[in-house]
């Protein structure tokens, strides 16, 4: 079998990933998790693209891995406009939509610039996998309330794909077959209805569902309606609340939930109260995700960072045990997710799609 050689870049919220494959097997994976004062330089997420790609390349540089080796290039896909799940070419146009930001800031909408200006300077094609717009909703999900405003499918769609894919690998069950509740718990949380393999329902991470380490999640209305029309707060300061620095963040001045625990075990009661409050709307967003499945779900699957933490799992464990049986798969297959996708297109076993 002839061997590809494939970069991967999952730039999160709060860290750079990055990892070198050779077809799937990773030869060299990184973490770098940035501090909060460390990405506070940059007023926008666009602008910390030169701080990231520095990082890469000092990765590469360690690693000794010259650019002559790269067959591909794959960063995780931004906010583009809703798509089908599958594996996109960068181009020129999806490019644009990024730096415009024209569906909205995120730091994932950096995967595709890193990846294009790595992949061009090593002559090389660039992709993205299943971004986070990918689209599957009923169209019963998409009715909001409020004529003016259409639910969107938002979510950490790269990771949920690839774990509901090995549950159903270790369960042997085929994805098609059966319906999943999984619940990505990362700096962002997004709980899914997975029907038959397609999100048909999942709360808009940014905007909607749980709270989680940054983001305000779903509020009452009325009282945010207030909040925004008060003058004390511009359209950038109020959406820096809701999404960078809503959460854990606003309650207890970090993201980390690894020094939140460290607080509960010293005594902290208010740490205690919201993180377990995080936990409690995990639990109540899978309950009514249970309900759009009509209760058929053959496993409530746990990923994401938050994941690792048994505290955090076994408080949502046990208000959602009752529905089906809960599996844990702590942080994320997003890298060899990525790599699969690319080298899918380099086997010419898919052909990449056009944005
Ligand atoms: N061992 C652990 N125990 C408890 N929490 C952990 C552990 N490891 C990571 N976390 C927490 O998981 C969260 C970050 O998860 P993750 O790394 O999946 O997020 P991200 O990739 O930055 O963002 P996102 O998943 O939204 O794209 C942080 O709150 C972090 O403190
Ligand atoms: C993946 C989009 C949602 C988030 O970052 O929380």
């Amino acid at each position: 079998m002839r061997h590809y050689y494939i970069l991967t870049i999952n730039p999160g919220s709060t860290s750079t990933k990055i990892a070198f494959y050779q077809n799937i097997e990773p030869l060299f994976t990184e973490t770098i998790r940035h501090k909060m004062d460390e990405l506070a330089q940059f007023p926008r997420i666009i602008e910390q693209l030169p701080f990231r790609r520095d990082k890469i390349m000092n990765f590469l540089k360690d690693k000794d891995i010259p650019l002559t080796r790269l067959s591909a290039v794959v960063g995780r896909g931004g906010l583009l406009r809703p798509l089908p799940s599958g594996t996109y070419r960068v181009n020129e146009k999806m490019l644009k939509d990024l730096r415009e930001g024209s569906y909205g800031e995120h730091a994932s909408n950096l995967g595709a610039l890193l990846a294009a200006e790595i992949a061009s300077e090593a002559g090389v094609l660039a992709y993205v996998v299943d971004p986070p717009c990918v689209d599957e909703l009923d169209p019963l999900a998409r009715v909001s309330g409020c004529p003016e405003i259409e639910r969107r499918s938002l979510f950490h769609a790269l990771n949920v794909k690839a774990v509901a894919r090995r549950v159903c690998r270790e369960l042997g069950e085929r994805l098609e077959n059966i319906n999943l509740l999984v619940a990505h718990m990362g700096g962002g949380i997004s709980v899914c209805a997975l029907k038959r393999g397609k999100v048909i329902d999942v709360n808009n991470a940014l905007a909607e569902g749980p709270f989680s380490p940054e983001r305000a999640g779903g509020l009452p209305t009325l009282e945010l309606a207030r909040l925004c029309f008060s003058g004390r707060y511009t359209w950038a300061e109020v959406y820096k609340k809701l999404v960078g620095q809503g959460g854990l963040v606003a309650y207890l001045g970090t993201q980390d939930a690894t020094e939140v625990e460290k607080r509960i075990e010293q005594g902290d009661e208010k740490a205690r109260l919201i993180y377990e409050a995080m936990a409690y709307q995990v639990a109540k967003e899978l309950g009514s995700m249970a309900a759009v499945l009509k209760g058929e779900v053959r496993a409530i699957v746990f990923t994401g960072g938050l994941a690792y933490s048994s505290r955090l799992t076994s408080w949502i464990k046990e208000r959602v045990e009752f529905i089906a049986p809960v599996l844990i798969y702590p942080g994320e297959d997003e890298m060899k997710a990525l790599a699969e996708g690319a080298l899918r297109v380099l086997m010419g076993e898919e052909k990449a799609l056009e944005y």
